[in-house]
């Protein structure tokens, strides 16, 4: 049986999946790797680790399967995107990855953004923000010993996750355009890194990477023993569009893991929102298409807080349980702003808030509120798309997805249909198509777009009044959360 092998690269772990030529998983292997917290607010992983990670969860997912490397037709690699960072030419880290959602960087951006804002939003499609790789380059830059001069002497490398797995494997030096678009130093309508950006974050040119199509063969890699050619690179979220088979102009899908991540389609065309980013989806053939996106930084990163932070609860299947207990939230929100807020509020000085506490309050409305939370996050993004494109449905997928009590509380928060897949590894299969492509394992996006089977629909059934309702008690909620840690700073 022949398969491609697909590696998921996410926020907490390193995943690798084998998929067969009509997208039944065969084998998996899953590990997680340490999150380190610095200094409040600032993230990192280490690149070992997650490359170690990565190696096991390879070696698992072929036993599981019980193929050999003979049957592996082709690797495709999809990764938490934006996360940053430089190595030397051996492959060595030279300090651990900043990751996306650290904040080390908000106020070199704000500084930043009140000259440039406009100019890098019509570049790049990207809102500033401390979330993109640009001011995380220009941090290690100013703050490793050294690291400046070996940059400009064409020592060391820059990438994104799958830049480094690539690097790695087949000692390219490579990402594809959907990552690229990430690092608010490429030029999304001229598809070229930006001498002017990158003049501005004073980043020397010769770290960056060669930008290529999502779908051809970037190297071959002999980590299996045989060469395998390394053929799909997309950034997670672009790969789940991918995988969802959202191949039309307008089709939307949304990703529950640790953030909230909602993208249209947008085929040709270069939409401009305030609120949301524009962005790429992928490469194909040397065309690209773009999509909008609205980005939510904590969502199912709240409830693992439920369970490892307060420690309410075991596992995260657990909420739906305790949520289906009440009637309603009775008056209790969470707005998880742990990192400020994303799409579309664009705050990064907000931070989380739990409000409507009374003495009757008790883990049960501590978990609807997060459930709830997600889903009104997830209808801030739709209404803000809804500007500029119609959204008549929803495909969904990722870890949260298996929580019906949300998806149907999203149904019925936004009154649009929720449509879960049969297929929840849509991120990896994403990444297996783009591979696949390249080598004919597929033939077409038609051929993979008869893949994709719907495993259950949501229908909203809340009437109007009290969506409605529920969501402006939601929007009053949001509004005393933003700001708070410039409050915060002006007090303490
Ligand atoms: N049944 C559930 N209900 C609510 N949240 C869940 C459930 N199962 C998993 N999650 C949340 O989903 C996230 C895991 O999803 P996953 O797609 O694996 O995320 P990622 O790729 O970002 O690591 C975790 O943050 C977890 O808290
Ligand atoms: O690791 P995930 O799946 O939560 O995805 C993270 C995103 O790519 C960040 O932009």
């Amino acid at each position: 049986m022949k398969a491609v092998l697909a590696l998921d690269e996410g926020t907490t772990s390193a995943r690798a999946i084998l998929f067969d030529r009509e997208s039944n998983i065969l084998g998996l292997g899953q590990f997680e790797f340490s999150q380190y917290y610095p200094k409040p607010g600032w993230v990192e992983h280490n690149p070992e680790e997650i490359w170690e990670a990565q190696v096991r969860a390879i070696k698992v997912a072929i036993e599981k399967a019980k193929l050999s490397p003979q049957d592996i037709v082709a690797i495709g690699i999809t990764n938490q995107r934006e996360t940053t960072i430089i190595w030397d030419k051996n492959g060595k880290p030279v300090y651990n990855a900043i990751v996306w959602q650290c904040r080390r960087t908000a106020e070199m951006i704000e500084e930043i953004k009140r000259e440039y804002g406009d100019l890098i939003k019509e570049k790049t499609g990207l809102v500033p923000d401390a979330y993109f790789s640009a001011s995380k380059i220009r941090w290690l830059l100013d703050n490793v010993p050294g690291l400046r001069e070996k940059a400009e002497r064409g020592e060391v490398y820059f990438g994104t996750v799958d830049t480094f797995l690539i690097y790695k494997l087949t000692g390219e030096h490579v990402t594809d355009y959907s990552n690229a678009s990430r690092t608010m130093l490429f030029n999304i309508k001229k598809l070229e890194w930006d001498e002017e950006l990158l003049e501005i974050f004073k980043i020397p040119q010769d770290i960056l990477p060669k930008v290529k199509d999502s779908s051809e063969v970037y190297g071959y890699t002999k980590l299996l023993g045989r060469e395998i050619p390394v053929s799909g690179d997309a950034g997670d979220q672009q790969a789940a569009l991918f995988g969802q088979a959202a191949f039309e102009e307008g089709m939307v899908k949304a990703t529950y893991g640790t953030g909230n991540f909602i993208l249209v389609n947008t085929g040709k065309k270069l939409l401009y929102s305030k609120n949301l980013l524009t962005t790429i989806a992928w490469g194909l053939k040397g065309e690209v298409t773009y999509a909008l996106e609205g980005s939510i930084f904590i969502t199912g990163a709240a409830v693992q807080w439920l369970r490892d932070g307060i420690k309410i609860i075991e596992h995260a299947s657990e909420t739906e349980e305790l949520a289906k207990k009440l009637d309603s939230n009775e008056g209790v929100y969470f707005v998880p702003a742990f990192v400020g807020l994303g799409a579309p509020y664009w705050d990064q000085f907000a931070r989380g808030l739990i409000i409507g506490i009374t003495r009757g309050t008790g883990r049960e409305h501590l978990a609807r509120a997060t459930l709830e939370a997600i889903a009104y996050l997830t209808r801030d993004v739709i209404e803000e798309m809804e500007k500029l494109v119609e959204v008549r449905e929803l495909r969904v997928d990722g870890g949260a997805t298996a929580n019906n009590f949300l998806m149907q509380f999203q149904a019925d928060i936004l009154g649009r249909r929720v449509v879960r897949p049969v297929v929840k590894e849509t991120t990896a299969l994403g990444a297996a198509y783009l591979a696949g492509l390249a080598v004919d394992f597929w033939n077409d996006l038609k051929e993979i777009a008869e893949l994709w089977k719907v495993e259950r629909v949501f229908e909203p059934k809340l009437d109007e009044k009290t969506r409605e309702k529920l969501y402006r008690g939601w929007k009053e909620a949001v509004k005393r959360a933003l700001g708070w840690a410039k409050i915060v700073d002006e007090v303490l």
